[in-house]
């Protein structure tokens, strides 16, 4: 076991050829070049290369003040945000603390609950959410780069009314914490206006890229995970995705191999996992590479599948079914914890064979084999190794990702760091809702509808 995230295509083999990778190469290198001279379309939006060894150490700080503050004054802390806002905080969250965070005794956990809102419009989940909070003291924090998006705002709407009933508008505003752009948006105006602690959202860091700014700090930070380790983790994937030449640097040959299977005519990356807690991980990763890469009529379609799981739903499928894709297992190679499996006097489940054996032994034979199967079905499999579900390898396996999707966006010829497409729902939504400003578009919907 390497001691940190690595990649390994060694089970892909049968469907690339040395040349092919040979050739990709320096198509990687070519696009690896294009990002960090930051010569490429999207060079705005770079921030994020340097950020694990260049970021603002005095926010860094007050961060972790403020997640003290929540921690000493709330029992439940509602993060608002979607998209970038959102995902990076609980994929962290969820791989980094345990499985039953919020259920679990206060005892084991010390920190507050911590509920996600303004992911979706639903008022069913926003008013089930205000009963679980119910007369207990919570904090807020409004997670928005644009500091306009909908589903965020709404849901701070109903959250700030909550607070300034609970505890009047001065002291309400001690609870809010919001982080958005430095100057511009509906948000920095309203945080300044009352008064909220604010942080930044760096300018040249766009929301799919921004987990290890303010934007999943302090909700990580809250949770008791340990926010330095984690910048530290991500130095370390950063320092060898930039210097190691490609035949020992994992993030470029992960941009490299997905592409040359993409060219082959695999359309859909399915990354899977066996580890329940890195759902959200995979939710993540999907925002990433489908913002950076699904644009100009191409790209790979990221889909996910959490194992065993699955393979008792889509898993017929990924066997049998239409041969459009590829998967890549993220591998959790020492799990954080361990069952034995006891011998019982009658072997009436037919498992005493697995006697004396862990569970996780029980969870890597099913990945070995599935791994196998899936290749002898035609889907060629790479795998991505962490070595354990600490702060410094996700540092690193976030880091990973992201210079990964940068090359790769470059590899297939956009711009990895725009997302025009999507406007056009955003439009079509504000114009049947009526915002001022939109009454031609609505006449036109209207009468599609
Ligand atoms: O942080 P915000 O400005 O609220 O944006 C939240 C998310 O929604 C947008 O529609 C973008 O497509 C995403 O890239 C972004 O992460």
């Amino acid at each position: 076991m390497a001691n940190k995230v690595t990649f390994d295509y060694a089970k892909a083999t049968t469907f690339i050829h040395d040349h092919e990778v040979e050739s990709m190469k320096g198509i990687a290198e070519a696009a690896k070049e294009v990002l960090v001279s930051k010569s490429g379309a999207g060079n705005d939006f770079l921030g994020w290369i340097d950020l694990p060894v260049d970021y603002d150490k005095e926010e860094f700080a007050r961060i972790q003040k403020a997640a003290a503050k929540i921690q000493s004054d709330s029992e439940v802390l509602v993060v608002i945000g979607i998209g970038g806002s959102y995902l990076g905080a609980r994929a962290a969250i969820e791989f980094l603390r345990h499985n039953f965070y919020n259920m679990v005794s206060k005892e084991v956990r010390k920190t507050p609950e911590i509920y996600y809102a303004g992911n979706s419009i639903s008022s069913t989940y926003l008013k089930h959410l205000i009963d679980v909070i119910g007369d207990r003291d919570f904090s807020v924090n409004i997670i928005s780069k644009s500091g306009t998006t909908t589903e965020p705002a709404i849901a701070f709407r109903v959250f700030k009314e909550m607070l300034e009933k609970k505890y009047g508008k001065e002291e309400a505003a001690k609870r809010i914490y919001a982080t958005t752009d430095k100057a511009r948006g509906a948000l920095k105006n309203l945080a300044t206006e009352e008064g909220y602690e604010s942080f930044v959202v760096p300018d040249d860091i766009g929301g799919r890229f921004s987990v290890l700014t303010a934007v999943g700090l302090l909700p990580i930070a809250v949770s008791g995970a340990d926010i330095e380790k984690l910048m530290e983790g991500a130095a370390a994937g950063r320092e060898m995705a930039l210097n190691l030449p490609f035949e020992e640097n994992d993030a470029m040959q992960y941009a490299a191999i997905r592409n040359i299977l993409h060219r082959k005519g695999k359309a859909v990356e399915v990354l899977a996992n066996y580890e329940p807690s890195l759902h959200y991980v995979s939710e993540w990763w999907k925002q990433l590479y489908g913002e950076s890469e699904g644009k100009d009529n191409k790209g790979i379609f990221p889909a996910a599948v959490d194992l065993t799981t699955d393979l008792h739903s889509m898993g017929q499928f990924i066997q049998d079914g239409s041969r459009i894709m590829f998967e890549t297992v993220m591998n959790v190679e020492e799990s954080t914890e361990e069952i034995i499996i006891n011998e019982e006097p009658v072997d009436l489940d037919g498992l005493n064979y697995l006697a004396g054996k862990n569970v996780d032994f029980v969870n890597k034979s099913a990945m070995n084999g599935t791994i196998l199967a899936h290749t002898d079905g035609n889907v060629p499999n790479l795998l991505i190794n962490i070595p354990a579900q600490n702060e410094f390898y996700l540092g690193e396996l976030f880091y990973f990702f992201e210079f990964a999707c940068g090359v790769s966006g470059y590899i297939s010829g956009v711009n990895p760091f725009n997302q025009p497409g999507v406007e056009s729902y955003k439009k079509n939504m504000f114009a049947l809702l009526g915002k001022p400003g939109f009454e031609e578009e609505r006449e036109k919907l209207l009468k599609r509808l």
